[in-house]
């Protein structure tokens, strides 16, 4: 058993490293890690295909019901579950995270700027990925706020044994705050 308030949830702007993150936050503390939008290709096929045969709607149709799947899914109460940086926009997503741990990985421009220059599979980002990367977060920003328990500043370039160990602080005072 861990004494982790699982599941963590991952929330961010594309390319803030949830999916890093998520992935060697779950290793180091022996919790299974599961990827949202990697559910979502084995059932689906590729994300950049959907969006090109049938649109962004439909794609968050299926985003809101994966998510919906792999909260209510007992195999993942011990967890960590990166989501897709635009799940938290869904109404639907943002009511089943209500109650959940849910960790804002918080960047800057300047840290993903060279993750995403040239990006061509992330749909969200065509033509211009600096640019929209820029708009989409404006857009995206107060949302990710208002649903975040745990803010993570995931700027600069820190290593990720150090952004995982930055977690587990945060996570440990939270629940000593709430245990005060
Ligand atoms: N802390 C980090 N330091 C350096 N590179 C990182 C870090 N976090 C993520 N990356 C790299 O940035 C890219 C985007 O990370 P990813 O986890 O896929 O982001 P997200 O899931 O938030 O879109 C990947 O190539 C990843 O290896
Ligand atoms: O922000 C978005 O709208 C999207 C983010 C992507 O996930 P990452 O945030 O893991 O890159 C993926 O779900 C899809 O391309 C749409
Ligand atoms: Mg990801």
């Amino acid at each position: 058993m861990t004494s982790l308030p699982t599941p963590l949830v991952l929330i961010g702007p594309m390319a803030a490293g949830k999916s890093h993150l998520g992935h060697h936050f779950a290793k180091r503390y022996g919790l299974d890690f599961v990827d949202a939008d990697h559910v979502i290709e084995a059932q689906h096929g590729p994300i950049p295909a959907l969006f090109t045969a049938h649109g962004q709607q439909h794609f968050r149709d299926i985003e809101a019901g994966v998510v919906a799947d792999l909260l209510a899914d007992n195999r993942y109460w011990n967890a960590v579950i990166s989501l897709g940086g635009g799940a938290p926009m869904t109404p639907a997503v943002q009511e089943l995270l209500a109650g959940h741990t849910v960790i804002y990985l918080e960047v800057d421009e300047v840290t993903v700027r060279p993750r995403i220059t040239g990006n061509r599979t992330r749909p969200m980002l065509q033509p211009d990925p600096e640019r929209r990367w820029r708009e989409i977060l404006d857009e995206r920003r107060d949302t990710y706020e208002r649903l975040a328990t745990i803010r993570l500043d995931g700027t600069g370039h820190r290593r990720i044994g150090s952004l995982v160990q930055q977690l587990h602080k945060a996570l440990t005072e939270q629940r000593r705050d709430a245990t005060a």
